[in-house]
């Protein structure tokens, strides 16, 4: 085993911490006597905190000094949330693992109700996601939807200071932080369709670099990887980043992979959602396929409003 130390490079926030220490210990569980040092820095993403995402060119903003740092040599590999990781690499890096999927749904948070339809009428509810607040509105278009932004701690305490009457987070996040006491209920696909790649962990590193690719190779989680790829491709047809209303969730059963996917407009008055299936090594066609048949069905004019296209 070499001697020469892994870094991590990170964003600073405690769940980017925590995934990053999450590769930490694994690498440090296979490989002993490895050394493994954390690069922790702050993003463009992590500064800017009061501008909707969509507005600022979202795509990124969270992974680009991360990206910079590998690309210099001052660090290795970079762990992202396979949902903020944009769709495209800088030439030379490349998602080389995607580990093992947390629960991928959203959770509903509140320190008074249980679930979203226990809410009253005109009830605030806190996110900033295009997708979250466009399924929500769709179920209750009565429901107030107010912008929240932050680290999950500082979501929690806006809500705790009674801001809002509940919080909608994704419960990967709470699982992670040891918040899982904070979870009022759980959010079903069904009702709000997850983000793609929401709860799955993935490690970038340099192309050309064999020896951190050989050592990362036993932390790939395959089935992760096929429903990823397959949301992946949706979005990347779509040419959607984050921050748009889009949901894509793709499950496995023996060998076939059904994708869901889901194409709103932020205020609920307009879904646009489909279903394939097919098998799991053809996870990126399918994903292009279900995109396809959004955008026949009509998610490019509503793609263009969020984009300021049209
Ligand atoms: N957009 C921020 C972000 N990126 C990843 C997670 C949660 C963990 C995950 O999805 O892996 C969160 C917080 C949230 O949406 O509540």
């Amino acid at each position: 085993m070499s001697h020469t130390p892994i870094r991590i490079a990170t964003r600073k926030s405690p769940l980017a911490m925590w995934q990053a220490e999450f590769v930490k210990a694994q690498l440090e569980n296979i490989y002993p006597g490895i050394t493994v040092e954390l690069l922790p820095m702050s993003t463009k993403g992590d500064v800017i905190l009061d501008t909707p995402l969509a507005k600022v060119g979202g795509k990124g903003l969270f992974v680009k000094e991360l990206e910079v740092a590998m690309l210099e040599n001052r660090a290795d590999i970079a762990v992202h949330s396979m949902k903020d990781v944009p769709v495209d690499f800088p030439e030379g890096l490349g998602l080389h693992v995607i580990c093992e999927r947390e629960d991928p749904r959203d959770a509903f948070v509140s320190n008074v109700y249980k679930t979203i339809d226990d809410l009253p009428q005109g009830a605030v509810v806190g996110t900033s996601s295009l997708r979250r607040q466009c399924q929500i509105r769709a179920m209750r278009p009565d429901l107030v939807i107010k912008d929240l932004r932050g680290n999950v701690g500082t979501r929690l305490a806006k809500l705790d200071t009674g801001d809002y009457d509940a919080i909608i987070l994704a419960a990967a996040g709470l699982l992670r932080l040891k918040l899982e006491q904070r979870i009022a209920s759980y959010i079903e696909p069904e009702v709000s369709l997850p983000a793609n790649g929401q709860g799955a962990v993935g490690i970038e590193c340099r192309l050309d670099d064999d020896r951190v690719k050989a050592l990362l190779a036993p932390l790939e989680h395959k089935e992760t990887r096929y429903r990823v790829l397959a949301e992946r491709a949706m979005n990347t047809r779509l040419e959607g980043g984050c921050q748009v209303p889009i949901g894509a969730y793709a499950e496995i059963k023996q060998d076939t992979l059904t994708l869901r996917g889901l194409v709103g407009n932020p205020d609920g008055s307009e879904i646009i959602s489909d279903t394939v299936s097919g098998h799991k090594e053809q996870a990126i066609e399918l994903g292009q396929q279900l995109a396809e048949l959004l955008l026949k069905k009509g998610a490019k004019v509503i793609l263009d409003v969020v984009y300021n296209k049209a």
